[in-house]
């Protein structure tokens, strides 16, 4: 017999996981898991929650929530050998991570996805005994996502980052930077720098155009100081990913940054407040097990040309 236990925040988004449960249960049941569940009950609680069943040895973990909840469970499950396969079913406001693992938002069928797709493995980040999923940060900006009011999260998704965002760009100030990136090195002024593993990103689905979840690289992005005009003028580059022509955009594949800055700089991962730097991140290649629908395991282990061609054209 195998085993799942649920994690669900009963708190994410708008619709109520709690009420869909006996049907998920009676699906994971039919299927021949013996399932049990937890509610979270707070921040931090997923974490408890994934390092329980891993110690428990359950051989499947299902988080349910949003971005948040699944980051927490990640957090848990990472610091273990043995780790469980992990399933998602989105229930969160933005849901960046499902987004670009074409996981359905639809209970029903995130569901048929974990018990009828396959097991991909992804790069998982690590920064400073933390681990992120989709993207970490760091820069005026990047206080952006945790500063929108939860409640207007839940209103309005993912609008509400850039309506702070547009709010706080004029308090915006670059920081003094000195990145190493593999054997390489950037030093300058800086507005903001961006280690993407997924192109999904605060609703920007073309911010790292070539992201391959499993190649163990990281999109580092950085974005040299820039007045207020060029910064506007570059965000509607990035809405329709053009971003990456301008000049004051740097763009580079690397698995081990490391950066370092005489000013305070906060940093962010996957949109919660990640601590501030000096900061050490490592790409841990095909870290995580994750059932998948077929066309994005196909996407995974397919060659992939554009994302070869734009790495050279970068080289
Ligand atoms: N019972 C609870 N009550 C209040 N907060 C909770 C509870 N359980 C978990 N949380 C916290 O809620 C945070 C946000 O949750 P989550 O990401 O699942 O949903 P969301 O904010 O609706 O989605 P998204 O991140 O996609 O916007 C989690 O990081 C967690 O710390």
């Amino acid at each position: 017999m195998k085993t799942a236990r649920i994690i669900y925040n009963p708190t994410a988004g708008k619709e109520s996981f709690q009420d869909k449960l006996p049907a998920v249960l009676k699906r994971f049941e039919e299927a021949g898991y013996i399932t049990s569940t937890h509610a979270t009950t707070g921040p931090n609680d997923a974490t408890y929650a994934a390092r329980f069943a891993c110690e428990q040895g359950f051989d499947l973990i299902v988080a349910s929530g949003g971005d948040g909840t699944i980051n927490e469970v990640i957090n848990g499950l990472a610091e273990y050998d043995k780790r469980p396969e992990l399933g998602i079913i989105p229930m969160g406001t933005v849901n960046d991570f499902t987004r670009a693992l074409k996981i359905s938002n639809d209970i029903d069928e995130a569901v048929s996805i974990i018990l009828n797709g396959r097991t991909g493995k992804v790069d998982l980040g690590s920064m400073n005994g933390k681990y992120f999923m989709n993207i970490a940060g760091g820069g005026k900006i990047t206080e952006v996502s945790y500063e929108a009011p939860s409640k207007l999260k839940a209103v309005i998704g993912s609008l509400a980052y850039y309506v702070k965002g547009i709010e706080l760009i004029p308090q915006m100030r670059s920081i003094n930077l000195r990145i190493e990136y593999d054997d390489e090195l950037f030093e300058g002024e800086v507005m903001i720098f961006l280690l993407g593993l997924t192109n999904s990103i605060g609703g920007f689905e073309r911010l790292v155009p070539n992201a391959k979840l499993n190649d163990g690289y990281f999109t580092l992005l950085i974005l040299e100081h820039v007045n207020l005009a060029e910064f506007g003028h570059i965000l509607s580059l990035a809405t329709r990913g053009e971003h990456l022509k301008h000049p004051k955009v740097h763009y580079y594949k690397a698995r081990d940054v490391k950066i370092t800055s005489f000013d305070e700089v906060q940093l962010n991962l996957d949109g919660e407040f990640g601590g501030v730097l000096p900061a050490h991140f490592k790409n841990l290649k095909e870290f995580l097990k994750i059932r998948v629908p077929d066309e994005f395991y196909n996407e995974l282990y397919s060659e992939d040309n554009d994302y070869k061609l734009l790495n050279q054209e970068n080289e």
